[in-house]
């Protein structure tokens, strides 16, 4: 229950020179579990909209289990999807809106109604609401609202789930905790599924791969920690995360800070010039040293002390394991860091460098 795209391309209607997919080509085999992620604009739903056949596009194919589904209506492509404001009919039960697919079947489609209602009630058991299929949607909650929104899409039986933002009216507990179940739910119905979000941490935490999308294109596919450690471009390391820059050059295989308050550190094999290096706030170590930078504790985060550290022309943010006194004058000891040159990675990330 595969999807393949091959070089999609998808302008505005009615400007041919806006173009919203720029030849996305990406491979989704079948039971895996994809987050598409990307800022605001970068294609993401205009990508799922052509998966689902809801949109055409100017050129390229989509291919689903092995079959071009350039033709098929959105119906017949076996895909279930959810999208943010997929609002849940205020005027059906539950079981109502669950079985709304299979309702409006033809005649010559439908499953018998014991059927359907035992499919309902199936579903009703497969999102944690048993009892509740003869109850209006207003009485739930958002998070049980929107398993029912899930259960709809997939009462059809669909082996593909497109989800479009589907957890983002939802507040952060409720959030974690439904999209736990539903990655659950999909290894158990053995799915293929692919979910847009904005949130980098929601796709870190529940999917196998991560496509990340930059201006109508595929800028990296990779599973998370290949992204953690060979982020393609800073982007996508800044997009992942928290992250700090530091400039330097390289000479005879050593990193010399520009800022000079940071130590240098050895980088076997990396050619001499400019270089960036990015690393997230936990991989630096400070120690206390004469006439340093000024480090100022700011809060705590998972435990850690967050300090503010004065480099100059500049305050950088990093997390520390060491309790700090305030007003501490340090020296940063850089542990791990991706090495960027003209804005591609050039050395991946590599700890115990320090
Ligand atoms: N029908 C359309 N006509 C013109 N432009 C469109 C159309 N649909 C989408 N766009 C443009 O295409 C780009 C991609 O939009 P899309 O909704 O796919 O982005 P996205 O990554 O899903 O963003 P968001 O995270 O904000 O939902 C945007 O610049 C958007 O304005």
């Amino acid at each position: 229950m595969s999807v393949r795209i091959e070089n999609l391309v998808r302008t505005a209607p009615g400007n041919a020179s806006k173009v919203l997919l720029d030849g996305v080509s990406l491979d989704v085999p079948d039971g895996s579990f994809m987050a598409l992620v990307g800022p605001s604009g970068a294609g993401k739903t205009t990508l799922l909209r052509a998966i689902a056949g809801l949109d055409a596009f100017q050129s390229g194919s989509v291919v689903i289990d092995e079959r071009d589904a350039t033709g098929l209506s959105a119906r017949d492509r076996n895909i279930g999807f959810v999208f943010q404001n997929y609002a849940l009919f205020r005027n059906m039960t539950v079981a109502r809106n669950i079985s709304f697919g299979l309702d409006v079947m033809s005649r010559s489609q439908r499953p018998p109604q014991a059927e359907i209602d035992r499919r309902v009630q199936e579903l009703l058991d497969l999102i944690h609401l048993p009892d509740m299929g003869g109850v209006w949607p207003q009485r739930l909650s958002g998070g049980q609202r929107q398993r029912v929104a899930l259960a709809r899409a997939l009462a059809t039986r669909p082996r593909h789930l497109l989800l479009d933002e589907p957890f983002g009216a939802l507040d952060p507990v409720v959030r974690r905790s439904v999209r736990e179940w539903l990655r659950a739910l999909h290894d158990q119905l053995g799915l293929t599924t692919i979910l847009v979000t904005h949130d980098h941490e929601e796709a870190l935490d529940v999917s196998d791969r991560l496509v990340v999308m930059q201006d109508g294109r595929i800028v990296q596919d990779a599973g998370p920690d290949a992204l953690e450690a060979r982020p393609a471009t800073p982007f996508v390391m800044e997009f992942l995360g928290e992250t700090l820059k530091f400039a330097g050059q390289v000479s005879g295989g050593m990193f010399i800070p520009a800022d000079p308050h940071v130590a240098r550190f050895s980088v076997p094999g990396v050619a001499d010039g400019e270089i960036i290096a990015l690393i997230r706030p936990h991989e630096v170590r400070i120690t206390s040293a004469v006439n340093g930078a000024p480090a100022r504790k700011v809060g705590l985060r998972y435990g850690f002390a967050r300090l503010a550290v004065d480099m100059g022309d500049r305050v950088v943010d990093i997390l520390s394991a060491t309790p700090w006194d305030v007003g501490e004058s340090v020296e940063l000891h850089i542990d791990a860091a991706r090495l960027f040159r003209n804005g591609r990675m050039v050395e991946e990330r590599c700890d115990g460098w320090a």
